[in-house]
């Protein structure tokens, strides 16, 4: 048995006394938020008090015709050759910017995918007189690679404008988050830096094969690990196909359905953790043994400001909000016992992308496996 599975297992301490065991992910019909608030308030709640998740519909921009484009120029960019695959690579930068193969790495960290990350477009950080740049900055920011527009006409174009459309999604929710905490939306912009810090990727998870199929261990193949999203507030993802599990209190794995048109937005640590545990931050994972055929998902989150700490907000101080939820996972415990939010923001991006971070940042991320987070 590999470690993975050991912590996906769930143990007879996981088991939420106040906790709603949800057995679907709630529906977010965007469209009722101003034709009736009272139902669209009462739907996010749910979403993000009972479950973490939300399945959001009707969302402005983000229609199925809109996806479906952006999937078709997935599939273009993962059906290169891998030679020029390898030549936008993470291991040409610091931060992680490019693409990356998720199953060139043996043992536990191996996970049947690929990736294409992005950033905010930012020159590399520059030391100043004998200064050291730290790992955490260098990993932040960072210019991305693009394919030439010759080898993937309108790709660019196509992948800014949905970084255009989540930016939209992002603020107009931060608006009805806060109206849902009853907080002015102050108290969430000044978690944010002054221009939009985001991290995207395009996932490609490979179908699976009888060889993948034999490695199943308790009903699972790793396409990707169990989590929670550490670094950000929320998170929100267009999928082309299902595949994703949310763990309910009870530590059952809940499949989320494939809705056409739909955003899957789910709560992070960090909210998490700003509202004393009323938001609550779900494990997930992706399960290749759910998966025949290439799935294609674009997550997108707002970084928040890296050195900022995170602490509940005074009305959630006390923990009156907070429900009974004992993560599950022992890594994502020693993660987050990290005090220096820079460092814990650092590793978290690294636990992340173990595929690519392992070769750019040998030495944290032994340090990383040393400490038991990843
Ligand atoms: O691709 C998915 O379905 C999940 C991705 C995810 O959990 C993440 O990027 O944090
Ligand atoms: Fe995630």
């Amino acid at each position: 048995m590999n470690g993975e599975s050991k912590d996906s297992a769930p143990t007879p301490s996981f088991v939420s006394k106040n906790q709603l065991v949800f057995d679907k992910i709630p529906i977010v019909d965007w469209a009722v938020s101003e034709s009736d608030p009272a139902i669209f308030y009462e739907q996010l709640r749910s979403a993000f008090e009972d479950v973490g998740f939300g399945m959001f519909i009707n969302v402005p921009g983000f229609d199925d015709e809109f996806q479906q484009k952006i999937f078709a120029h997935a599939d273009q960019l993962y059906s290169k050759p891998q030679a020029w695959k390898d030549a936008i690579s993470t291991a040409k930068s610091n931060a992680l910017r490019g693409y990356f193969r998720g199953d060139d790495i043996a043992g536990d960290n191996k996970a049947h995918s690929e990736g294409y990350r992005f950033g905010t477009e930012l020159p590399v950080p520059v030391a100043q007189g004998d200064e050291e740049i730290p790992f955490y900055r260098k990993l932040q920011e960072g210019p991305n690679q693009w394919p030439a527009e010759a080898d993937m006409p309108g790709f660019r174009l196509a992948i800014e404008t949905l970084f255009e459309r989540y930016i939209s999604l992002n603020l107009k929710l931060n608006k009805h988050i806060c109206t849902l905490l009853d907080i002015p939306e102050a108290v969430l912009d000044e978690y944010y830096t002054d221009f939009v810090d985001f991290t995207s990727v395009i996932w490609h998870y490979l179908p699976l094969t009888p060889e993948m199929q034999a490695t199943a261990k308790n009903g699972f193949v790793k396409g990707m690990h169990e989590h929670r999203d550490p670094s950000t507030l929320y998170n929100c993802l267009i999928q082309s196909r299902p595949g994703l599990q949310v763990q309910n209190h009870a530590g059952e794995w809940i499949d989320v359905p494939l809705v056409k048109g739909g955003v899957v937005c789910n709560i992070g640590l960090q909210l998490m953790k700003l509202t004393g545990g009323k938001f609550v931050a779900t494990t997930h994972r992706v399960n290749t043994l759910k998966i025949d055929k290439d799935r294609y998902t674009i997550p997108y989150a707002f970084s928040t400001r890296l050195e900022k700490p995170v602490l509940p907000l005074p009305k959630f101080v006390g923990g009156d909000a907070a429900k009974y939820h004992v993560p599950p996972n022992p890594k994502i415990v020693r993660l987050l016992s990290i005090e220096n939010p820079l460092v814990r923001g650092g590793y978290a991006r690294l636990t992340l992308f173990p595929a690519a971070s392992k070769k750019l940042y040998p030495k944290e991320w032994a340090e990383a496996k040393e400490m038991g987070i990843l």
